[in-house]
């Protein structure tokens, strides 16, 4: 049986955005900021129009968690020791003697470890696996999804549906 796979990516699917991780245990960068752009692709079978997922839902799907994210300050909520602590107002991060505050409204609060390519694919993979579940008649397999920090730098992520 061949296998078949749908692939959307865009112009407009990059989100300009701060972050900063932390490596190597305690090494934890500056505020700094990227275009990140991201690429989707979905493998399964066949349905009745030829298709493995329409294109155009799967385009504004992506699109949607594209727009959650841009302008804003990736922040993760699950790391081991940068603090985020959200406000009614503000957001603030702490790492060991560093602190940063953020209008809340300028915050993308994101339930994973750190902010690395890795780790935003897997936020991207995990939101569109549950677009994927929830579209009638979808006998999709795999969701992967694809971001780009930097040219040519890019964390994938592949998720069972
Ligand atoms: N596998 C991964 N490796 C690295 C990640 C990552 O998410 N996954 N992230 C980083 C840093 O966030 C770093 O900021 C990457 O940015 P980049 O601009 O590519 O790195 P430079 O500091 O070298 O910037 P230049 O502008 O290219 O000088 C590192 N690794």
């Amino acid at each position: 049986m061949p296998e078949f796979r749908v692939r959307v990516t865009k112009d407009h699917l990059v989100f300009s955005a701060a972050h900063f991780i932390t490596f190597n245990g305690n090494i934890c960068e500056r505020l700094h900021g990227h275009n990140w752009r991201v690429a989707v692709e979905l493998t399964g079978p066949l349905d009745e129009n030829s298709y493995v997922f329409d294109f155009i839902a799967l385009r504004d799907a992506t699109q949607k968690l594209v727009h959650e994210l841009d302008h804003k300050v990736l922040l993760p909520l699950q790391h081991p020791t940068i603090k985020v602590e959200v406000g009614t107002k503000e957001v603030e991060a702490k790492f060991e003697d560093r602190r940063w505050v953020f209008p809340l409204e300028d915050c993308a609060l994101l339930p994973i470890a750190n902010t690395t390519a890795e780790l935003l694919a897997d936020w991207f993979a995990k939101h569109l696996c549950e677009v994927v579940r929830a579209w009638p008649g979808q006998q999709v397999k795999f969701v992967q999804a694809e971001v780009e920090e930097n040219f040519g730098q890019w964390g994938i992520c592949k998720v069972e549906v």
